[in-house]
């Protein structure tokens, strides 16, 4: 299996370190436009490959698509992170060029590939490498839900102090402060969360999570990498493992939840096809309203991409 992720930065180097550390494929191609960046990070990676013991070979490209051929995954992370102050949709203009002129590339080279964009803003970026690869939808999948899902589990495991192995959790909507956690679909080795913890201290966990990507921007002055890059990884696994494994993933929704033609996170089986099936839960009318919310958030920004052009 080959495994190509365009951008060598933080996100995209430690996909690349985490998917050789797995072993989840014997090939990963890492690609930077920064001329030597993505090969002194592959060879970084290869040589601690003799102390971690896996054999997974990286390997380094400036620019040269080539390498990256026939790819079976391509994991899109190159772009700008934001700084703080910024929202993640202060991005586009930047990141939607990078991210058209990368795919372009990607669809050169490795035609069948499944491409897991990573680039924010996240759900307009997935967008964006659709229209540019013209994939079906099943192969042009982004990741958030599962780095947001474990930002909510991590919460919840501190305040009830228990193993995060322990807590189950879906989260639905766009990457952004109008994602839609739902504690109803949440709970601690099968017991449901509610009866764990009180109404408040719930509430303020859900409103963590909707802004833990900005907590991170405000602590470190760029965005996170560590889960970031493990959740692209763990995408990546169930892909090339067929593992049919369940994650909120961002995909193009064809009338699922009554939504048409819109990127939005929601709970799929992920296997060697990419999406093989979407999942539709039976959302209560408040839940509904928040999914609605987020779509119509979404919308405005994939709105701008397309009159970006
Ligand atoms: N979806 C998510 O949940 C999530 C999480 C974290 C970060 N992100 C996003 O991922 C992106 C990368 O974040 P980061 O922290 O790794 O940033 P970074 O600056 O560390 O790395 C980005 C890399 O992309 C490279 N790059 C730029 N243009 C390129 C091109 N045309 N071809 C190849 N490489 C190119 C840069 O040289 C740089 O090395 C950002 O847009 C960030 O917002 C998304
Ligand atoms: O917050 C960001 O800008 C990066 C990423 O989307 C995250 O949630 O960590």
């Amino acid at each position: 299996m080959k495994v190509t992720v365009v951008g060598a930065g933080n996100v995209g180097a430690t996909c690349a370190d985490v998917l050789a550390y797995r072993e989840v494929a014997n090939e990963i191609v890492l690609i930077d436009i920064k001329e030597g960046f993505a090969e002194g990070k592959a060879l970084d990676i290869w040589q601690k490959a003799p102390i971690d013991l896996y054999d997974s070979r990286t390997i380094g490209a400036t620019n040269d698509y080539s390498k990256s051929a026939n790819s079976d995954v391509v994991v899109i992370t190159s772009g700008l992170p934001r700084k703080p102050g910024m929202s993640r949709d202060d991005l586009i203009g930047t990141n939607a060029g990078i991210v058209k002129s990368v795919t372009e590339n990607v669809v050169k080279h490795s035609p069948n590939a499944i491409i897991i964009v990573v680039s924010n803003p996240l759900d307009v970026m997935t967008y964006q490498a659709h229209l540019t690869s013209k994939f079906p939808r099943n192969r042009v999948i982004g990741m958030a839900g599962i780095l947001d899902t474990a930002r909510y589990r991590a919460f919840l495991a501190e305040a009830l102090n228990v193993s995060p192995k322990d807590i189950q959790a879906i989260l639905m909507g766009g990457h952004g402060d109008t994602m839609v956690p739902l504690p109803r679909y949440t709970t601690v080795a099968g017991i449901p969360v509610t009866e764990l913890i009180d109404k408040d201290k719930l509430h303020a966990i859900l409103e963590r999570t909707k802004v833990g990507g900005g907590e991170l921007v405000k602590l470190m002055g760029t965005s996170a990498w560590y889960a970031p890059g493990s959740a692209a990884a763990q995408m990546v696994e169930a892909i090339v493992k067929d593992q049919r494994r369940v994650f909120p993933v961002c995909i193009k929704l064809e009338g699922e939840y009554g939504i048409k033609d819109c990127y939005l996170g929601v709970p799929v089986i992920l296997g060697k096809n990419g999406v093989e099936k979407v999942l539709e839960l039976d959302l209560n009318g408040e839940e509904k309203a928040l999914l609605e919310a987020s779509r119509k958030a979404v919308k405005e920004v994939m709105d701008v991409l397309e009159k970006l052009g």
